[in-house]
């Protein structure tokens, strides 16, 4: 049956951003905030940055990175050519409005920072624990929300999660049986990790 009562219609997907070219249009305050919250997950991502003017803390930032290619020079429809994921974050809506319309003839998949309608994808919250992450999203209501969230999961997760995730992937190697009979063994072995109220 169908639900129709969800609010927050997203629907999250752990990108393997590595694998992906990813375009950065905007070189200011929020380019760097989007490339640094890529980089922070994904540090091995392909990532091509134009803006004419890229400021020099992003030029610092991106220094430790070798696959982030900075291009300065105003954005040139060829940038498209041969790239997965687009994210727009220059200080000019109506070029933000051009390149989205050509992006989504391409099936170009697009986030515009300060436009939310014109979004493909939001980016959201995360918490990194080890190999445990968590991505938070108040449906573009408040981004402070997510935020705050980020921070509320980062204090409550306790940093040796890790070390139970490296246990639970030994138990999961090591069952033998059928998928059934794995995912029964694994709720059993987990059923006491979460004190439900
Ligand atoms: C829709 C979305 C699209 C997208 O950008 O992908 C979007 C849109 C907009 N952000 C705006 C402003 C701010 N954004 C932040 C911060 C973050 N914004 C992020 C995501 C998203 N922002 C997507 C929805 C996510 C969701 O579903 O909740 C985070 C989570 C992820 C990230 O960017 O990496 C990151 C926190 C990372 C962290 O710390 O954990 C702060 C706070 C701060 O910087 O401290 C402020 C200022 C305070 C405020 O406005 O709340 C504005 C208004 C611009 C203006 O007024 O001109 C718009 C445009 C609009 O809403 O119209
Ligand atoms: N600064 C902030 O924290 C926030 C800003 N905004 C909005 O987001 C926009 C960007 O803000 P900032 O990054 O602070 O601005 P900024 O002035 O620091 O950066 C703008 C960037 O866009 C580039 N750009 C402009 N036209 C271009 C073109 N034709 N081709 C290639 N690059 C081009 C510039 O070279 C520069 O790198 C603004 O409209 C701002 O109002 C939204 C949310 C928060």
């Amino acid at each position: 049956m169908q639900n129709t009562d969800i609010k927050n219609r997203l629907f999250p997907v752990f990108l393997k951003l590595e694998e992906l070219n990813v375009l950065l249009v905007g070189g200011g305050n929020v380019g760097l905030e989007k490339l640094s919250a890529m980089l922070n997950n994904s540090p091995d991502a392909v990532i091509t940055v134009v803006a004419d003017l890229i400021r020099d803390e992003l030029k610092a930032f991106a220094k430790d990175y070798p696959n982030v290619l900075l291009v300065e020079r105003k954005f040139q429809y060829s940038d498209l050519e041969n790239k997965d994921l687009l994210i727009l974050a220059t200080d000019n809506p109506d070029l933000h409005a051009s390149i989205k319309r050509i992006a989504a003839e391409r099936h170009l998949l697009c986030n515009v920072a300060d436009t939310p309608s014109l979004c493909d994808f939001y980016l959201g919250s995360i918490v990194q624990k080890g190999d445990l992450k968590i991505g938070i999203s108040t449906n573009g209501k408040s981004p402070t929300m997510a935020k705050r969230m980020r921070e509320f999961l980062d204090d409550i997760i306790p940093a040796d999660v890790q070390q139970l995730l490296e246990n639970l992937r030994e138990i999961r190697k090591s069952i033998k049986g059928d998928f059934q009979e794995k995912i029964k063994i694994m709720n059993e072995v987990t059923e006491g990790l979460i004190n439900k109220k």
